[in-house]
């Protein structure tokens, strides 16, 4: 036994006064430290490491008050990244047998206090094999030492698997893309819920999950729901977090998606697809799957737990849902294994085949592309030697999976690197000195951890099994952070004889930075008899849970696999969940889970009265964001239906119908009406090429009032069924020109007629030429419109300054901002109290006074409606009662858009009627009159609006 070992053994024992079963494992490890000891020079002093410290657990503190739930993996890669780049222009390089006594110290110390039973750790340098270890025992019952080729289960790090195998097949494919809406690469439709989403999501959203759907990952662990079901029935009745793209929400279920896009675009299943493409390319040859082929794989490490304080074995058939997330989280490899994948992802695409034995006549497959030219003096053996390193994927390829989602925002103090994290590795960060690259997983039994500094090309991979929880985050960042000082030649800040209190301390800060447990204690009785409980409670998306009484017990059924024994607890109406039976034991049971305070499940009945029966239980534990309800009379969720009509965003006419319910105000629209930035700004940029002027003032003509485009000088006019992307006005009135010339000597581009919400045109699609004259460099909007009048005051004729508007189309759900927010356009919460610029308001009042409009020169609220009849009387006395002066079909979706947009508004109405608001009344509002004033009196509009574009400073 070495002299870790002993120590390792004597510490712990008493200390922890732990079961004998975990001392067995550290006596049957195989652990080999180097011949040579560690001198004490090597090592850092405490008082060292209390500096280093102190900075790492500030930084760590302010996360932990920022990062809710993910405090922990934040912690992890906080620490990584603090410590990685505190070492000055080291260099990476080999190891001296010192520093491997060095390292298997620390290693075995960590292995000691978090109790970790088997671990497996690779380093690479340079595209080169630093260091490739196994320690302790990788199974307990044949005593097999761990080694290099054991193999680990990584959960989630199975997603960088995936993303590069969907680069791979992306990359054959003309048309797809990360982005391309995945109901075109499957072909068959998506069932999600909220509106857009089903239309919209990519294979980015899931993989950088910002889809905003709750996790129900619980369904592949416990219940016997296929694929189809799940795709077809419960996804879309999955509970929303946040908007769609919002933020960052944990999801992993929507990785079956993801699986169905592979089989798609490869024509095979995703995890043979996944062999073939990247494992077998790369030489990664251990490689199994956790649900299917892993326990017949005789490297494998066994799975193991703590319960009570002693080590247990995760029985391989509680992996058996993994199934379904198979995409993110079943892939089990070793150490040797994750040496070629660092390599790979370090050399940009290459593999190490310095090892491999092909014969240029037998394999000319493999050195396709790499030879070099020959001429008579190259010998076969250095053609060969020019295919060591060989490009096995293409860079950018690669590359395609590093592209974060949406850039930090420059000095943002704001976590967005993982609010937001990359697509593929999921965390990338750019530290002071090294792009960082980060990405850990956890299965029950195991745990994994890589670390690249891409920059660096030096990389590190942990596994090992054991618990699971904020003491095995700390233990492999701990590990990893270690190494890589190592590596680079830094003075690592923590060592073997402090890494033990270091890992305390952090298990502790995650801890205490996890929401704290409801406090409840077992009872030996319920407040009810136990038949009040019984019945089945559904849930749409999470399917069915059955509360059984069995004896003097009540139990709760979950699926296939889900066995759970409710203890009456000393709340009223609320049991202790716990596992009785089967391969499930893990989730209410084992030490790590139960630290986290008692499984709970909460009944109530709708009336909250202690007398009735409980109609609804609540089990919070199935998901880590929102508690399911499930209950014995369930509503159905209303689901947004998708739009059928294919009606692409960027087509020229869409009829799309807009189906308000009263009660929900859901209004069905395809989210193909968004057109992209990029489709906007080439709309923009084509426009601008067929003129020299870069106008910066934009005006919207109304009603009969195009006549101003008349006016403008050295004009070109853009007919909007040129612009593809413009919605055609249909509305007698409106020309749908765009013109661009010169107004009072200055650039303006001008619309000569609207579109309207009224004609079939979901409102985003109105918000179209305002981003694209956004995209030309306007600055400042000039709205008009026809408006009937409201304020009794008011006379036909009269020109009313806009001084604000009441949305009341938005009161039902129509907004042009509804839907994934761009912020290359604008906020997502855009202000709106100053919308319509009160200088603009000021400078019509000034010149209309000066032009002797006063006496029919209003300033008043405009209210749209939308349409296409006019008021009722009694809407016209409401409008009138909200303080509405002019009310119309219009601008209100224009403004939002300019305004979201960064840009400065100024409307006016013209008075064309006034509207009826006495019942008796046989006055009738008529389209005819509204165009007969525009007539009368648009010269006069046109007038003012000249005058204002003159004295205007752009
Ligand atoms: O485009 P605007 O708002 O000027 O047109 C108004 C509203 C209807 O389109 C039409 C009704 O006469 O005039
Ligand atoms: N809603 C509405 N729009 C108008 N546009 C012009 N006149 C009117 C009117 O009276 N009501």
């Amino acid at each position: 036994m070495s002299e870790a070992q002993r120590s390792a053994q004597s510490i712990f024992a008493p200390a922890q006064g732990l079961a004998n079963d975990w001392l067995e494992f550290f006596n049957a490890r195989a652990v080999q430290p180097a011949a040579a000891a560690a001198t004490e020079d090597d090592v850092r002093g405490p008082g060292q490491l209390d500096n280093s410290l102190h900075s790492v657990l500030t930084i760590t503190t302010m996360t932990l008050a920022t990062s809710g739930a993910k405090g922990a993996a934040m912690v992890t890669l906080l620490l990584v990244a603090m410590t990685v780049v505190c070492v000055p222009g080291a260099q990476p390089r080999s190891f001296t047998q010192t520093e491997i006594a060095q390292l298997d110290r620390f290693v075995m110390e960590v292995m000691r206090c978090a109790r970790i039973p088997a671990l497996s750790l690779s380093l690479v340098s340079d595209d080169d094999v630093v260091y490739e270890k196994g320690y302790g025992t990788a199974n307990p019952t044949t005593r097999t030492p761990t080694t290099k080729d054991t193999v680990f289960c990584l959960g989630s790090f199975t997603q960088s698997f995936t993303s590069v195998l969907l680069a791979d097949l992306l990359s054959r494919n003309e048309n797809k893309t990360f982005e391309t809406p995945l109901r075109d690469i499957m072909g068959s439709r998506i069932h999600l819920p909220g509106h857009y989403r089903a239309d919209l999501v990519n294979l980015k959203d899931i993989l950088s999950m910002r889809t905003g759907l709750s996790n129900m990952d619980i369904i592949a662990t416990a219940v016997g729901v296929n694929r189809y079901r799940l795709m077809e029935q419960n996804l879309r009745f999955a509970p929303e977090v946040t908007s769609f793209r919002e933020s960052y929400v944990f999801n992993e279920i929507l990785f079956s998606l993801v699986e169905e896009a592979a089989r798609a675009l490869g024509g095979n299943t995703w995890y043979r697809l996944l062999r073939q493409h990247v494992f077998n390319r790369l030489g990664m040859e251990n490689v199994a799957f956790v649900h299917m082929d892993a326990k017949e794989n005789n490297k494998l490490a066994s799975p193991v737990h703590s319960l009570n304080g002693k080590p247990v074995q995760v029985p391989m058939d509680a992996y058996k849902g993994q199934e379904l997330v198979a995409a993110a989280s079943s892939v089990c490899a070793s150490a040797s294994d994750m040496t070629r994948w660092m390599q790979f992802i370090l050399s940009g695409g290459k593999k190490d085949d310095s090892q491999a034995k092909y014969s240029l006549t037998k394999d000319p497959e493999h050195f396709a592309g790499h030879l070099a030219p020959r001429d008579a003096s190259t010998t076969r053996r250095e053609e060969i030697m020019r295919v060591r390193r060989l490009q096995v994927m293409r860079r950018d390829v690669l590359q395609n999976t590093f592209q974060p989602v949406q850039p930090r925002p420059r000095g943002s103090t704001r976590l967005t690197g993982f609010s937001q994290p990359d697509i593929q590795v999921s965390y990338t960060r750019e530290s002071n000195r090294y792009a960082f690259v980060s990405q850990e997983g956890s299965l029950p039994g195991y745990e994994s951890l890589i670390t690249l500094l891409v920059d660096r090309k030096a990389g590190v991979f942990t596994a090992f099994t054991g618990d699971g929880g904020a003491r095995a985050y700390a233990a492999k960042t701990l590990i990893n952070t270690f190494a890589l000082d190592m590596l680079l030649q830094g003075n690592p800040w923590v060592d073997s004889t402090s890494v033990c209190h270091v890992m305390d301390t952090m298990t502790d800060m995650t801890r205490r930075s996890e929401p704290h447990p409801t406090r409840v204690s077992a009872m030996s009785e319920p407040i009810r008899p136990l038949e009040d409980y019984e019945g089945t409670y559904r849930h749409y998306g999470y399917g069915d849970v059955f509360i059984r009484r069995n004896g003097s017990e009540l139990h709760l059924e979950y699926g296939e696999l889900g066995r759970y024994i409710l203890t009456p607890s000393s709340r009223n109406d609320t049991f202790i969940i716990q596992a009785n039976s089967g391969p499930l034991w893990y989730t209410t049971n084992a030490d790590e889970y139960r630290s986290k305070g008692p499984y709970l499940a909460f009944f109530d009945n709708r009336y909250n009265d202690p007398e009735r029966r409980p109609e609804t239980v609540t089990i919070p534990f199935f998901s880590s964001d929102i508690a399911p309800v499930f209950s014995k009379h369930p509503v159905r969720p209303v689901e947004s239906e998708q739009e059928d009509v294919e009606c692409d965003a960027c087509a020229n006419f869409i009829s799309v119908p807009l189906i308000l319910t009263a009660a929900m105000s859901t209004m069905v629209v395809s989210l193909r009406n968004h057109c992209t930035y990029d489709d906007l700004k080439k709309a923009a940029d084509s426009i601008l090429s067929k003129t020299k002027y870069r106008p910066k003032i934009g005006i919207i003509c109304g009603s009969g009032l195009g006549h101003l485009g008349e006016l403008v000088e050295d004009r070109i006019a853009i007919p909007y069924k040129d612009i593809p992307i413009f919605p055609i006005s249909t509305v007698p009135g409106h020309e749908g020109k765009l013109i661009i010339g010169t107004l009072e000597g200055k650039a303006v581009v001008l619309m000569q007629g609207r579109s309207h919400t009224y004609e079939g045109y979901p409102t985003q699609k109105i918000a179209v030429p305002v981003r694209t004259m956004k995209l030309m460099g306007v600055e400042i909007l000039f709205v008009t419109n026809a408006a009937g009048g409201i304020n009794p005051g008011y006379a036909v004729g009269d020109l009313m300054i806009i001084k604000d508007h009441i949305n009341i189309a938005g009161f039902a759900g129509i907004n042009p901002l509804i839907g994934p927010n761009d912020d290359r356009f604008g906020v997502r919460f855009p202000p709106m109290s100053n919308a319509y610029d009160i200088e603009l308001r000021n400078l019509a009042k000034k010149l209309g006074k000066e032009m002797g409009f006063e006496s029919f020169l209003r300033e008043g609220v405009y209210s749209m409606l939308v349409g296409p009849n006019f008021e009722t009387v009694s809407e016209c006395l409401l409008l009138r009662k909200l303080g509405s002066d002019a009310t119309g079909m219009s601008t209100v979706p224009e403004v939002l858009t300019a305004k979201h947009a960064g840009m400065r508004v100024f409307g006016m109405s013209l008075i064309t009627n006034k509207v009826v608001s006495e019942y008796d009344s046989e006055v009738m509002a008529s389209h005819e009159e509204v165009l007969e004033t525009g007539k009368k009196r648009s010269e006069d509009l046109q007038a003012l609006v000249s005058a204002m574009v003159k004295n205007l400073k752009v």
